[in-house]
C-alpha cells in the first residue's frame, strides 16, 4: 500500500503500535540486568504488580530462595522495586551516604507529600534532625508524664468494674490505637492540648489521609495537586488542627519574648524542641510547627500501636509469657519502684516484644530508600539512580540460618543473663530490621519500646487477657509490602486478682 494513502487515524494506529512495540519488547530497561520475581516484560508485569498487592510475602520469600545474597527486582504498579538480600548487602546500604540512597525522598515520594503538606517537608526535613537530637535524651526526664498519661489511658480504653472478675471484650487495634495516640500528644504537644478529643482524634485521621495520599502515584503527574486535595482531606486536617494549635504556640512565642528561651515552666515535649530547634526562627509559623508535629504523629502511632496489637495477640494466644514476665516486672518494681531505668531493665518484655516485631514486624521489607546517585552494590551490582530499593527483612527475620527455629515464636530467644550483651528490641541488626538500619534508622525508637514496654507491663501487672473465643491468633493482612495486623481481632480484659499497680 501507498503510505500516502493512509488517514490520519491509521497513522496514528501504525504510530501508537510502533510505540507501544519498542516500549514493551525492544526498548531496554535500565533495571534488565537484575533478575524479576514475576513477569518482567513491560506488557506481563502489570500482572505481577497486580499480584504484588496482596502477595508481597511470598514474593520476597521467592526473591530470597532464589538470589540469596543478591539484588532482585519486582513490578509495582507505578514502577520497579528493588528488593537486596543478605547482611553483605544490607551493609552496603547501611553505610551508604543520603547522597546515594535517600529515606526522606523514599517516603516523601510513596505518600507524595509535595501535593498534600507541600515540598518544603521534605526539601528541609529539619524535623528529623530535631528528633535524633532531642527524642531519645528526653524519654527519661519525660518517663513520669508518659506513665502518666498510659494509666489514665488504659483506665478509659479498658472500662472495668473497680472489683469483679467480669471479662470486658475489646478490639485489639482500636484500643492500642486510643492509648498510644493520648501517650503520643502528651510527649508531643504537651498539657493541655493532648487533652483535647478534637485534636487527638485529628492526629489520628491525618495518619489515615496521609496513607491515602499514596493513590497520588498512579496520577499523572499534572493532576496531583488536585488529587491530592480530592482524594484526601489533608488539606482540611491541617487547618482544623491548626486552628487548635495556634493558642499554644502564640502563648509560647509569647514567653518566649517576655522571658527569653528558657522561661519558667517551660514544658519538655515536641513542640519546644521545635520551637527552639527551627533553623530559621523568623519562620516558626503555626502552619509549619502543625505539619511537622503532624508528620511525627504519622510516624509515631500507626507504627506503635501495630506493633502493640501484635504484642497484645500474642501475649492472649501464648499464655505461658505471662508468669515469667510478671516475676521480672514485680520483681523490678518491688526494689527500684516504676521507672526509666526499671523498664530499660525489663529484659524479658524486651525480648518479648523483639521477637513480635522479627516474627510478625510491620513489612515484608525495610529500609525504604530513593537512589538519588548510581549506587554499586559490593557485588558490583549497579542500581541506577530513580529506582526505588529496600532490603529483604522479612525472609531474614524467618530465616533459620538466621534464627534457631525461625518459625517458632520463641518470646525469650533474646534473653541473657542480666540482660549482659542481649540483642535489644532497639538496636538494629543485618538480621534485624524492625525499626530500618542506618543513618535514617527510626530516631523514635527508644520512645517507642519504653512506651512499649511499659503498656505491656501494665497489661500483665494489672489484667488477665485472652482472645475472644479462645480462637486462633488473628490472621495478618499483607497489603503490598505492608504487614498489617488484623484491625477486627478482639482481646478480653478481665481485672487481674491483687493488681500490682
Ligand atoms: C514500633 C514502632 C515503630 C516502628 C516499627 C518504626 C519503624 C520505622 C522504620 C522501619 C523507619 C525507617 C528507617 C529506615 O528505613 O532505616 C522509621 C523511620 C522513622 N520513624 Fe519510626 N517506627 C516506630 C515508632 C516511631 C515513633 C514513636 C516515632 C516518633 C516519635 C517515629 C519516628 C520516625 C521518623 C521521624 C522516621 C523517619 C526518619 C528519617 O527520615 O530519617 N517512629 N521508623
Amino acid at each position: 500500500m501507498d503510505p500516502s494513502e493512509l488517514s490520519w487515524k491509521q497513522w496514528l494506529f501504525l504510530t501508537l503500535t510502533l510505540y507501544f512495540i519498542y516500549k514493551w519488547f525492544l526498548k531496554r530497561h535500565p533495571l534488565d540486568h537484575i533478575p524479576t520475581i514475576g513477569y518482567s516484560s513491560h506488557l506481563f508485569s502489570f500482572f505481577s504488580a497486580i499480584r504484588w498487592i496482596w502477595a508481597g510475602k511470598e514474593i520476597v520469600l521467592e526473591g530470597y530462595a532464589k538470589y540469596p545474597d543478591r539484588a532482585f527486582k519486582v513490578p509495582l504498579l507505578e514502577s520497579w522495586l528493588v528488593i537486596v538480600n543478605g547482611p553483605k548487602l544490607v551493609d552496603d546500604m547501611r553505610r551508604a551516604s543520603e547522597e546515594y540512597i535517600s529515606f526522606t525522598r523514599s517516603i516523601s515520594g510513596f505518600f507524595q507529600f509535595d501535593y498534600t503538606f507541600g515540598p518544603q517537608v521534605s526539601r528541609d526535613p529539619y524535623h528529623i534532625h530535631i528528633l535524633r537530637s532531642q527524642l531519645a535524651r528526653n524519654v527519661e526526664p519525660c518517663f513520669e508524664d508518659i506513665k502518666e498519661e498510659m494509666v489514665l489511658a488504659f483506665d478509659k480504653a479498658v472500662p472495668l468494674p473497680s472489683q469483679g472478675e467480669e471479662w470486658v471484650t475489646l478490639p485489639a487495634y482500636d484500643t492500642s490505637l486510643e492509648i498510644v495516640s493520648k501517650i503520643s500528644a502528651r510527649f508531643f504537644v504537651g498539657l493541655p492540648l493532648c487533652e483535647n478529643e478534637e485534636y487527638r482524634l485529628l492526629c489520628v485521621h491525618a495518619t489515615m489521609e496521609i496513607v491515602k495520599s499514596r493513590i497520588l502515584n498512579f496520577l499523572p503527574v499534572f493532576l496531583r495537586p488536585l488529587g491530592g486535595r480530592i482524594f484526601t482531606d489533608i488539606h482540611g486536617t491541617v487547618e482544623r488542627t491548626k486552628r487548635l494549635m495556634a493558642p499554644l504556640v502564640e502563648e509560647r512565642l509569647k514567653q518566649e519574648r517576655l522571658h527569653g528561651r528558657d522561661w519558667p515552666g517551660k514544658p519538655n515535649d515536641l513542640l519546644s524542641w521545635l520551637l527552639d530547634g527551627h533553623p530559621r526562627p523568623e519562620e516558626r509559623t503555626v502552619h509549619d510547627l502543625d505539619v511537622r508535629t503532624l508528620l511525627v504523629t504519622f510516624a509515631s502511632i500507626h507504627t506503635t500501636s501495630q506493633a502493640f496489637t501484635h504484642a497484645l495477640y500474642d501475649l492472649a494466644t501464648k499464655p505461658e509469657y505471662i508468669q515469667p514476665m510478671r516475676e521480672e516486672i514485680e520483681a523490678l518494681i518491688e526494689n527500684q519502684g516504676w521507672t526509666k531505668n526499671t523498664v530499660t531493665k525489663m529484659y524479658k518484655v524486651d525480648s518479648f516484644l523483639r521477637e513480635s516485631q522479627r516474627f510478625d514486624g510491620m513489612a515484608v521489607v525495610s529500609l525504604g530508600r530513593k537512589v538519588l546517585k548510581d549506587f554499586t552494590l559490593s557485588d558490583g551490582t549497579c542500581i541506577p539512580a530513580g529506582s526505588s530499593l529496600s532490603a529483604n527483612s522479612w525472609s531474614v527475620h524467618h530465616d533459620e540460618a538466621h534464627y534457631a527455629n525461625a518459625h517458632v515464636f520463641d518470646g525469650f530467644r533474646f534473653v541473657r543473663e542480666g540482660g549482659l550483651k542481649q540483642p535489644l528490641m532497639a538496636i538494629p541488626t543485618l538480621d534485624y530490621m524492625a525499626f530500618g538500619h542506618g543513618r535514617p534508622t527510626c530516631p523514635g525508637r527508644f520512645f517507642a519500646v519504653t512506651e512499649l514496654k511499659s503498656m505491656l507491663a501494665h497489661v500483665i501487672l494489672n489484667y488477665d487477657v485472652r482472645l475472644e473465643n479462645g480462637g486462633p491468633r488473628p490472621a495478618n493482612m499483607f497489603i503490598e509490602s505492608s504487614v498489617v495486623p488484623d484491625r477486627n481481632g478482639r482481646v478480653m480484659f478481665r481485672r487481674r486478682k491483687a493488681a500490682a499497680a
